[in-house]
């Protein structure tokens, strides 16, 4: 058998890593987006009960992936050091469904990272996936305010960053009152206060979107971005929550980019129509 020499063998191996590597790179850029596929309402509920009924995923699993992807989204794009205000504080706002969820798992991932989440979670979801999740807060010292601050530039003084995890694709319009008030205040501060969105921009239609609405800073897309994400008018946007099977996406005819390495996020470019919509 043939001897190989140390250097040789490390050679050979840094060769083949940066072959893959450079395979890697080919495969994100080759990804065409203008083929890139935006679910509609009820499709995105029929691939979520599929994820359930047929490949029986309990909720509890994807709702991990989903609000640890979205953690390590906002991980990204603002990191810790770079965060000024009171040790990186960040406001999560939940709301009563399972984009609320998302948003007790984030809030969870973001202390574990170094950040100083406090969660408003006005209307809470009884269930015992709900409890456990907001109990794990409490436990991990994450503070909830008991009141919405009247005078929204309380938020834009405290946070540095506000996590909307309100509505997700199951909101219809329009939001009730008690909702309604915090997103106004939110759609009031939103220049000064960058908002990281969980799977849709709260009170924006699924389809259609909402011009008047909430425009966040980053969107983070679940499974797949939705409709309403092409008028998305915001800095950077992800997909997150790797964990929809292959057989899933050919089923669907899905058409999204691959996620680099062991990442649970991917980048997305903005298409032009997003990137028209910013200039
Ligand atoms: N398979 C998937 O794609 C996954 C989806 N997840 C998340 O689940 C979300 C969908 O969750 P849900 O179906 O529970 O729905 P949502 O979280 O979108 O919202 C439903 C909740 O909001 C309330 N609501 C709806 N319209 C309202 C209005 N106008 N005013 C006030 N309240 C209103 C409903 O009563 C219900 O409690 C997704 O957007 C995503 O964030 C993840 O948790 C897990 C995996
Ligand atoms: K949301």
């Amino acid at each position: 058998m043939e001897k190989m020499s140390v250097s040789r063998l490390s050679f050979r191996r840094k060769g083949s890593w940066r072959h893959k590597e450079k395979e890697k790179v080919e495969e994100e850029t080759e990804f065409d987006y203008s083929t890139m596929s935006y679910l509609g309402q009820e499709e995105a509920q029929q691939i979520d009960q599929e994820l359930f009924n047929e490949y029986l995923f309990s909720l509890d699993q994807l709702m991990e992936l989903a609000g640890y992807s979205c953690a390590v989204a906002i991980a990204k794009c603002y990191p810790v050091e770079s965060l000024k205000k009171d040790h990186a504080a960040v406001l999560v706002i939940c709301g009563p469904g399972n984009n609320g969820g998302d948003g007790l798992v984030c809030a969870r991932h973001l202390k574990l990272f170094g950040y100083k989440p406090t969660l408003f979670y006005p209307k809470q979801n009884n269930k015992p996936l709900f409890k456990a999740l907001a109990l794990q807060c409490e436990r991990l010292d994450i503070p909830t305010l008991s009141f919405f601050p009247t005078d929204p530039q309380c938020v834009v003084d405290s946070f540095n960053l506000v996590v909307d995890a309100i509505f997700g694709f199951s909101y219809k319009p329009p939001a009730k009152p008690e909702f309604a008030s915090v997103l106004q205040s939110l759609i009031q501060i939103q220049e000064r206060v960058p908002i990281c969105s969980i799977d849709i921009p709260s009170g924006w239609d699924v389809e259609q979107g909402n011009p008047e609405g909430l425009q966040p800073d980053l969107l983070i897309s679940l499974t797949a971005p939705k409709q309403c994400a092409t008028h998305f008018k915001g800095k950077r946007h992800f997909l997150g929550g790797r964990f929809v099977p292959p057989t899933l996406e050919q089923k669907y005819g899905l058409r999204l980019p691959p996620y680099p390495g062991t990442d649970p996020v991917v980048e997305l470019k903005l298409t032009e129509r997003e990137e028209s919509a910013q200039s």
